[in-house]
């Protein structure tokens, strides 16, 4: 088992929670008092974090809300580095959804583990294990695959038919059977398709998923935890982003945000 894995694992029995803090900073929605922060995206994350982090089984920056902005990939780096040093029990999910040929992909594993230092990464699997086996290498590492996103558009070719099942059913399949050699993987199952997180859940044992689309998205918890709970009541990073970074805009954005995350994370564990 990679040493994210047991890091995930250890952090769920340790702080009882389930609860994965997404970090999509977008200064239009800071408070005022970030206005003139040049070092903005970093100052708001940090606050974030350090009042989430009892609540939290995993942090879940996602790298477009960085690289857009100048400067941004750098505050990215150095939030990495304070979660690392503040809260090192807690690990880091970097969103980024990877996948390129073989010899590309090699330099996006060094940017997201050693440039970045996150514990585990997402990953396209479109372009299938060529493209993977770079990131799989890292087997301290985690690889964090989109199985069924929680986007509307994921209908449109993860639920397609291919020898009479759908195209999601062959991802978790293959992932679990045959490229978890290094019990490295983790698949991303969106909360707004609670019967496939059923299904997917039933074909990959006790892999750890990775659930967007709680709160902003509206996925429901109750059918999220019933339908992707490991038989120990684990099992889940179940991720909120804008529910949590902007549950106020005020002064008082940090306060609310420990709020937002204690409320969910209490939420979800009446479920398990
Ligand atoms: O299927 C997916 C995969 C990733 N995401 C990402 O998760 C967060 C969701 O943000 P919310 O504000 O909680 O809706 C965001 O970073 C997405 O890029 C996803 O939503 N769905």
């Amino acid at each position: 088992m990679s040493e994210f894995i047991e890091k995930l694992r250890h952090r769920w029995q340790a702080a009882d929670t389930l609860l994965c803090v997404g970090l999509d900073p977008d200064p239009a929605k800071f408070p005022d008092a970030f206005v003139s922060d040049d070092d903005a995206l970093f100052n708001f994350c940090a606050a974030i974090v350090d009042a989430t982090a009892e609540y939290a089984c995993a942090f879940k920056p996602q790298i477009a809300y960085f690289a857009a902005h100048n400067g941004g990939e750098v505050a990215l780096q150095r939030l990495i580095a304070h979660i690392n040093a503040n809260h090192p029990d807690i690990p880091v999910v970097l969103d980024a959804k990877r996948g390129d040929i073989g010899s590309t992909a090699e330099q996006y594993a060094v940017e997201a583990f050693d440039r970045f230092g996150a514990d585990a990464v997402t990953l396209n699997p479109y372009m299938g294990r060529d493209s993977a086996d770079p990131f799989l290498a890292r087997n301290d590492k985690g690889c964090v695959f989109l199985c069924h996103t929680s986007n509307a558009g994921a209908r449109d070719f993860q639920e397609l038919l291919i020898d009479g099942a759908p195209l999601y059913t062959h991802v978790a399949r293959t992932v679990a059977n045959d490229w978890n050699s290094a019990g490295n993987c983790a698949l991303v199952v969106g909360a707004t398709f609670p019967k496939e997180l059923e299904v997917i859940r039933a074909l990959v044992g006790d892999m750890p998923l990775l659930i967007p689309g709680i709160g902003a998205q509206g996925g429901d918890v109750e059918a999220t935890v019933l339908n992707g709970k490991t038989a120990d009541g684990t099992g889940l990073m179940i991720n909120s982003s804008r529910g949590i970074l902007y549950a106020s805009m005020g002064a008082d954005f940090a306060e609310a945000a420990a709020q937002a995350a204690r409320s969910l994370r209490d939420e979800i564990n009446r479920h398990r």
